[in-house]
């Protein structure tokens, strides 16, 4: 026989698969009817036709059949407007501060940020910023990416992503892939449209995608931000002093050149630079053979000049690495310099 207390705990265990908490806690399960082992109830979704009421009725059912219910009758419904917002609200009240702060800014926040920088476009600063996440994620942690290359956004096609952010209210939830969330300007311009917004408006933006974007806990926040030492990257450096930063050169002089004023600027906002990576470093031949494309010795320069070291170097793919998403498996070469990279990050 079972009884409703049995059933409420059971479904504790239940997580809504977007905002990763219990569908209890979120006041998605009501109306429970129990008769011998036979249950009903109802799921609340926070959204009509939520994409992911499929997973969410499989792990009710599993939760309820391993208590003993024999069969298990779901009804869906939706939060009405006033419950969404109620549920808005307090999932924000988690995320800001009473001054209107997000709390993940707070220097005891637990949340490391390394924002990835350049000094020109192409040299491969959205791949790094991609595969250290993943790697970062790969061995347990907890990562976001903030994709605030606001004119290039990139990573949401890098990653091979075509779902856009759920959104509660002006509230979005991150979307995840390769178990890292990520928010991008991407999700929010029509067809690929160019932003061509100027300097408050883009801070404005930066700001929002803090507030308002329900990224939960995590480890750290890798910034993708636009090359160069523009307005989006000194509106970063004021509202993220703790920033650490990467700063990716090809190995040609004169790329290396360029990357020295964003790091240069890094020092200047008394950000840490984690280092230099030096990306399409080589390409190594089927013989073995590394062949140094665009020359060599640019990172070293950049890195004595920024009294940092090089801290990877990262070849050319393969060609039967380029699978059409930038995100490199764990077992390539490219995969495990990351995990590297990764592992050095978190044990420094
Ligand atoms: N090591 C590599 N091997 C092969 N291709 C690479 C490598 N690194 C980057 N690329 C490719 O080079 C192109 C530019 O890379 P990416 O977008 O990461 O550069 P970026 O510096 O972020 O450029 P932008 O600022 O213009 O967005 C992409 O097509 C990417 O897949």
């Amino acid at each position: 026989m079972l009884v409703k207390e049995d059933v409420i705990n059971a479904l504790q265990q239940v997580e809504d698969p977007e905002l990763h908490q219990s569908i209890v806690k979120l006041n998605m399960v009501r109306n429970i009817q129990i008769n011998g082992t036979h249950l009903s109830l109802d799921i609340i979704l926070t959204i009509p036709g939520c994409p992911l009421k499929a997973k969410i009725q499989h792990d009710v059912e599993k939760a309820l059949q391993a208590i003993g219910a024999s069969s298990v009758a779901i009804t869906f419904g939706a939060m009405t407007d006033q419950e969404r917002r109620t549920l808005t609200a307090s999932l924000q009240a988690k995320n800001v501060t009473e001054q209107g702060m997000p709390n993940m800014l707070l220097l005891n926040s637990g949340v490391q940020f390394i924002a990835i920088t350049s000094g020109k476009g192409g040299v491969g600063k959205s791949t790094v910023t991609i595969n250290l996440a993943v790697a970062l994620a790969r061995l347990g942690k907890r990562v976001g990416i903030l994709d605030a290359d606001i004119y290039g956004f990139s990573i949401p096609a890098m990653m091979n992503i075509d779902q856009k952010p759920t959104m509660l209210d002006q509230t979005a939830i991150p979307v995840e892939s390769h178990g890292v969330k990520l928010m991008s300007m991407g999700f929010f311009t029509n067809d690929n449209q160019p932003v061509m917004w100027r300097g408050p408006m883009l801070n404005k933006w930066i700001r929002n995608f803090l507030v308002n974007t329900l990224w939960g806990d995590l480890d750290y926040l890798l910034i993708d931000l636009p090359p160069g030492t523009g307005d989006v990257a000194i509106d970063m450096a004021a509202m993220i002093p703790q920033a650490q930063e990467i700063i990716v050169t090809t190995p040609h002089l004169a790329a290396s050149h360029v990357a020295s004023r964003a790091g240069l600027m890094a020092q200047h906002t008394k950000h840490t630079i984690l280092g230099v990576v030096e990306n399409m470093a080589y390409f190594e031949g089927a013989d073995g053979q590394k062949n140094y494309l665009f020359g060599q010795g640019g990172a070293d320069q950049l890195a004595d000049l920024l009294q940092t070291q090089v801290i990877a170097h990262v070849p050319f793919a393969q060609p039967e690495e380029n699978t059409g998403s930038s995100v490199y498996e764990e077992e390539t070469i490219i995969g495990e310099i990351f995990t590297n990279l990764a592992e050095d990050l978190l044990y420094q």
